[in-house]
């Protein structure tokens, strides 16, 4: 097989329990760069597809490639080193924490320094910096002494995406990242998103319900529909698919 130029490839993923098919040959190539959203009807396999890319459950057959290697049979922590970066539908926080402690701990542990949460943090040292950064980027400058278990939900989605940029992935996985965020919130959240893309340069796989968000985020859209992808294409185009919207967008309305 030759080297791909995709951040990310997947390959005839299959996964199947006690007979039953999860997903059944899913093929996604997403270049370097793109920001593609997976959107599908519960129990399409969405987030079983997270779970196998980044590491979570073994496929039962099939490749996902990261930057052209093989990860399929790597580690969780090894496919993070490898500049994999994923959020959860649930928050993955540590709440105890302020906020700037959650992404300092994210900046350690890339700049290789000594995991501490007890040392009292010098707002000189080079993970705070990092930290401070990537807090004002995502407009939560203002938060850092706060706990990160006191934040909103949007607030809280805002300061994941503060961990992840800390540990510098090249590619990242966005699971539902408006679950759960006020309507009002969801405006500024979806630019924190714009942003991190734009600026970053990181390619982007996103799991939302919202379609409205997806659409207005994305470049391409795959749509998941029973284990397989019914669709991928530019969000026009899969708006405009009758067999999407029969399969999904219909039955969804
Ligand atoms: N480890 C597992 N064992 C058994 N069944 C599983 C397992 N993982 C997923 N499933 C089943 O696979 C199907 C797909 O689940 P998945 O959570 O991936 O869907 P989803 O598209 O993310 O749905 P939602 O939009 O509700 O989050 C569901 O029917 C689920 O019950």
């Amino acid at each position: 097989m030759p080297p791909t130029s995709a951040a990310l490839t997947v390959e005839n993923l299959s996964f199947a329990v006690g007979g039953a098919k999860i997903l059944t040959d899913v093929n996604l190539e997403v270049p370097s760069g793109e920001i593609i959203g997976v959107i599908g009807p519960n129990g399409a396999g969405k987030t079983t597809l997270f779970n196998m890319i980044s590491g979570i459950h073994a496929p039962t057959a099939g490749r996902i490639l990261l930057d052209g290697k093989d990860i399929t049979h790597e580690r969780i922590h090894r496919r993070a080193r490898a500049g994999l970066g994923r959020t959860f539908q649930t928050s993955n926080l540590f709440p105890g924490l302020s906020v700037l402690e959650n992404v300092r701990l994210a900046a350690q542990r890339r700049l290789g320094g000594n995991l501490s949460v007890l040392r009292f943090p010098r707002r000189s040292d080079d993970a705070t910096s990092v930290a401070l950064d990537h807090l004002a980027e995502v407009g939560l400058a203002d938060r850092v002494d706060v706990l990160a278990g006191g934040l909103s939900h949007g607030d809280k989605r805002k300061l994941e995406i503060a961990v992840l940029l800390a540990m510098d992935p090249s590619v990242i996985l966005l699971d539902e990242p408006m679950a759960g965020v006020a309507r009002a919130d969801v405006p500024g959240l979806s630019e924190v998103i714009r942003g991190m893309h734009r600026d970053h340069g990181c390619t982007v796989l996103m799991v939302e319900h919202h379609i409205d968000v997806v659409m207005g985020l994305v470049d391409r859209v795959a749509v998941l529909h029973q284990g397989t992808i019914l669709a991928l294409d530019e969000p026009g185009k899969i708006m405009a698919d009758p067999l999407v919207q029969s399969a999904y967008l219909g039955a969804a309305a």
